[in-house]
């Protein structure tokens, strides 16, 4: 479509893209663009370009190459600029859990054909889930009995009639879902499943799901090139299951992705969630959902403008849906309050995926593959904070608390460096702290002790080393609810938070605003946790929080 289109000062603070916009020759100085360009509607929205549009979510183009409009600034690209790669997009399991949901993915990437997007892509649906019970089953079924493995046989339906459906070939994945089988083959016959194979065994599910969708781009010919992401440069430590990206990672994704652009463009897709353990060599995976990460770290390594994340929901919600179904979608974070959600429990986001968007200051904008015209959450360095007061609920159940009480056989300064120093032997991570000077009170990050066996050994063994100088209570099944936003409004939060909380009859168990200055998180029994969110969510979200307060609290109250 050819229109006219004026446009003035952009308002959304749109950091990593201005970063890139400078090193383009600009191509006017005055706020106000008028000339005839193509347009291409992103999302759906702008079909009308006059006025007020949506600037952050359009993207100009004209014959010379792409214009950006950019904090206010214009600027054309380079020919050189215009052939690179500028965005990534990850596609959870829920967004390419089917054929049908695959086409829509397909028609979603078109849309964006010319960002040049690299691709990522999750496992199909549950696969995951699938495979891992799979291999849990395989350890005591015996071997005569794999192939009936109600999950196995849900894998190879689900890729079988999904390949069938998109009418590309069954060779795509036959070798995975043969090599799959005889896996679990082994798995039965060792009658063992260690970390280090459950993470070969996941691996299959976003080996599968690339290869089949960069085959359907293919066949509709948009020409894309799968890619595995530990054999272009992932690599990762070796604590599999969890496993952490390390620095090398980022100059060798970069020349790969770059270099094989370069030479013979095609769009990349790459497996999301796996890794190369720098030691083993061995296949990893870097926690649940971390696709997400994978995403994050292609943004920073090709350092990309934009980092687009699309998954079930409307974007970043004010609490989880399934908790209470009135959350809504939040339009804005910052780096600061998407890391702390997502760290204290937020499924929606992978915890450490902020980190490498955030070092290389790109936008991330979580974004729904079931409804693209909804405008998501655009997660930036910084926003508007002035009538921000709470952002999100979390809560994270299942948690365990330890009170340490001193027996004074330590001075001071000794207890707390003590306290920490056996955490630190038995590697256990703390999550919540709050300490007075002769006792501390900490929660236990559940994840860490999830991803071992042994638990109930561990937390003895921890308490029985605290107790050599110290009185220890360990308390089980308590949740942590963190209250995430402005904490510059934190004597508000608190305010309403614990009327909340009386009213309800709950007693808070610790508090603790950390240095983060986003997060304040309340310990509370598991049974009362849900209840709770749901009050705060109607105290907070629900009535005109800041309508309700004068004098200082109306403003940022920081004292
Ligand atoms: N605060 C929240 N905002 C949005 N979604 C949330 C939140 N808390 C929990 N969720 C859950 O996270 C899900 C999306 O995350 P995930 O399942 O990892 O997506 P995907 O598999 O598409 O990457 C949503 O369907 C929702 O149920
Ligand atoms: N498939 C992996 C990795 C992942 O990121 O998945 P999703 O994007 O669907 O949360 C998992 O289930 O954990």
């Amino acid at each position: 479509m050819a229109a006219s289109l004026h446009v003035s000062g952009v308002k959304t603070p749109y950091p990593a893209i201005a970063k890139r916009a400078s090193c383009l020759r600009p191509v006017c100085s005055h706020p106000w663009l008028d000339f005839s360009v193509s347009v291409a509607p992103v999302y759906g929205l702008c079909t009308s370009l006059k006025g007020s549009c949506r600037t952050q979510d359009l993207r100009i183009r004209c014959e010379a190459g792409n214009v950006d409009i950019r904090n206010g600034t214009e600027s054309q690209c380079s020919e050189e600029s215009a052939n690179e790669l500028t965005c990534v997009m990850k596609f959870g399991g829920s967004s390419v859990a089917s054929a049908d949901r695959m086409r829509e993915v397909a028609n979603l990437v078109l849309r964006f054909r010319e960002e040049r997007p690299v691709i990522v892509l999750s496992a199909m649906g549950k696969t995951t889930n699938k495979l891992l019970i799979a291999g849990e089953k395989a350890v005591c079924c015996g071997v005569a009995n794999v192939s009936d493995l109600e999950e196995l046989s849900f894998v190879k339906d689900l890729h079988l009639r999904t390949v069938d459906e998109l009418g590309v070939e069954r060779c795509t994945i036959s070798k995975h879902l043969f090599q799959l089988e005889q896996l679990l083959n082994g798995i039965a016959m060792m009658k063992e499943l260690t970390p280090r194979t459950k993470d070969y065994l996941a691996s299959f599910g976003e080996c599968m799901s690339t290869r089949i969708f960069a085959a359907y781009l293919n066949k509709i010919d948009v020409k894309a090139r799968q890619y595995d992401a530990f054999d272009i440069g992932f690599i990762t430590t070796d604590e599999f299951t969890n496993a952490e990206i390390l620095e090398a990672t980022y100059p060798a994704v970069a020349k790969r992705l770059h270099g094989d652009w370069i030479k013979d463009p095609a769009i990349p897709i790459v497996t999301g969630f796996l890794g190369k353990g720098w030691r083993t060599g061995a296949v990893t995976t870097l926690g649940r959902g971390g696709s997400d990460l994978t995403a994050t770290t292609i943004g920073k390594a090709l350092g990309l403008g934009e980092i687009q994340v699309w998954k079930d929901v409307d974007g970043v919600l004010t609490c989880d849906p399934n908790i209470y179904s009135r959350a809504e979608p939040v339009p804005y974070l910052t780096f600061d309050e998407a890391a702390e959600l997502a760290y204290f429990g937020a499924q929606v986001l992978h915890p450490q995926s902020m980190r490498p968007a955030r070092e290389g200051d790109i936008p991330v904008r979580v974004k729904n593959s079931y409804n693209p015209k909804a405008p998501g959450t655009l997660i930036t360095r910084a926003r508007d904070m002035s009538q921000a007061v709470l952002t999100s609920i979390v809560l994270k159940q299942n948690v365990t608390m330890l009170d340490i009480v001193s027996t004074r056989m330590l001075g001071q300064f000794g207890f707390l460096a003590k306290v920490f120093s056996i955490f630190e032997e038995l590697e256990i991570s703390v999550d919540v702290v709050a300490t007075s000077e002769v006792s501390v009170s900490l929660t236990l990050d559940p994840s860490k002790l999830w991803s071992r066996e042994l638990i109930q050994q561990e937390l003895d063994h921890v308490v029985e080393e605290l107790e050599k100088i110290a009185v220890v209570k360990l308390l089980q099944r308590r949740s942590i609810i963190s209250l995430i936003g402005n904490v510059q409004r934190s004597s508000l939060i608190l305010e309403k938070a614990f009327h909340v909380l009386r009213t309800n009859g709950v007693n808070v168990q610790m508090i603790s605003q950390g240095a983060s200055k986003v997060n304040i998180s309340l310990i509370v029994n598991d049974s009362e946790a849900e209840q709770c969110v749901r009050a705060f969510h109607s105290a907070f979200f629900e009535s005109d929080i800041l309508g309700l307060v004068s004098g200082p609290e109306s403003g940022n109250d920081s004292i």
